[in-house]
């Protein structure tokens, strides 16, 4: 009988360190892994980060995972399986994605793969600034097998320990463990060997948040991005992608009015933003954004 191939299925909230997550793994595990990534946002972000790395990513297109893209992903696993023949698949949903309709899928649909287990990234400094874990993020929880409390680094321990009983109410028992930039024992995220059984989900997902997209050939002035960052509209939770100034160019990540840039090698200028209420703000960032430009 042939064995069937281990999905391990990463979510978590916006921003939490889904993607830091992956490269590690990327990094760190040294068997076959196939990618599928979905993301939220016109441009794909995440799987141009970790490409080139020797792996084989598929992207499913710009919608949720967990409502509109069901036949999209198995069309998806079936040729990975195929074209591929990885030791593991690892799937990365969006932040805004909720798993249960993943999980039942793949639990009952799919019979050449078994879902081995679902992996929450939490981001600790998210939960200070935005306390409320809304209905999204608790299915996220709540699903996990295994937790990663990441960003230990931006608080202090009475809050790590108020964060941790959060989620110890919402799913007692997913082990948790608190990291920075996701620095696990790789060994712990797999073999989880998931026996809880989804019950198919009464999806009535609507996604709260939106998003839009910003390209552009011209150089960036590097001080005036700079503030523009430091100053980025509330509205706007995430925002991602690459920038070019004259000095180079680099990966752009901002999350909960936190940024930071990393240099990376790309060619044009590409940025997302999600948030709520965008369209308040949208065309007061792109203008913005042009007044950056050299
Ligand atoms: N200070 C700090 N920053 C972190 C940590 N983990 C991740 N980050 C940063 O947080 C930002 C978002 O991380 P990602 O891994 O892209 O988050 P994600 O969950 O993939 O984001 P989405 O796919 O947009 O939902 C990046 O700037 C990371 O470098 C951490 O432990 N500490």
């Amino acid at each position: 009988m042939k064995t069937r191939t281990p999905i391990t299925v990463i979510t978590g909230p916006l921003g939490s360190g889904k993607t830091t997550l992956l490269r590690y793994i990327l990094e760190t595990v040294p068997r076959k892994i196939a990618i599928l990534m979905n993301e939220f946002g016109e441009i794909a972000i995440d799987s141009k980060v970790i490409e080139g790395k020797n792996i084989q990513i598929a992207e499913l297109g710009g919608g949720c995972v967990c409502c509109s893209l069901a036949g999209e992903f198995e069309a998806a696993v079936e040729e990975i399986l195929e074209t591929i023949q990885p030791d593991l698949i690892v799937v990365e949903t969006t932040g805004v994605a909720e798993p249960d309709a993943l999980v039942f899928d793949i639990q009952e649909t799919l019979n050449q793969v078994i879902l081995d287990g679902v992996i929450t990234t939490i981001d600790a400094d998210g939960l200070v600034k935005y306390p409320q874990i809304g209905h999204t993020s608790r299915l996220q929880i709540e699903w996990a097998d295994f937790i990663l409390l990441n960003k230990v680094d931006l608080v202090n321990e009475e809050q790590l320990r108020e964060i941790e009983e959060k989620l110890i109410e919402i799913n007692p028992i997913a082990p948790i463990v608190k990291t920075e930039r996701c620095q696990v024992d790789p060994d712990l995220l797999f073999g989880l060997n998931r026996d809880r059984i989804q019950k198919p989900p009464h999806h009535v997902h609507q996604p709260e948040f939106d998003s839009f997209t910003y390209t552009s050939d011209h150089l960036f002035r590097r001080n005036r991005f700079e503030f523009f960052a430091s100053t980025l509209e509330s509205e706007v939770y995430r925002a991602k992608g690459f920038i070019r100034f004259a000095e180079g160019s680099y990966l752009f990540n901002c999350v909960a009015g936190r940024w930071e840039l990393e240099p990376f090698e790309w060619e044009k200028t590409e940025l997302v933003f999600i948030g709520k209420q965008l369209e308040t703000c949208q065309s007061q960032i792109i203008w913005r954004l042009q007044s950056c430009e050299e």
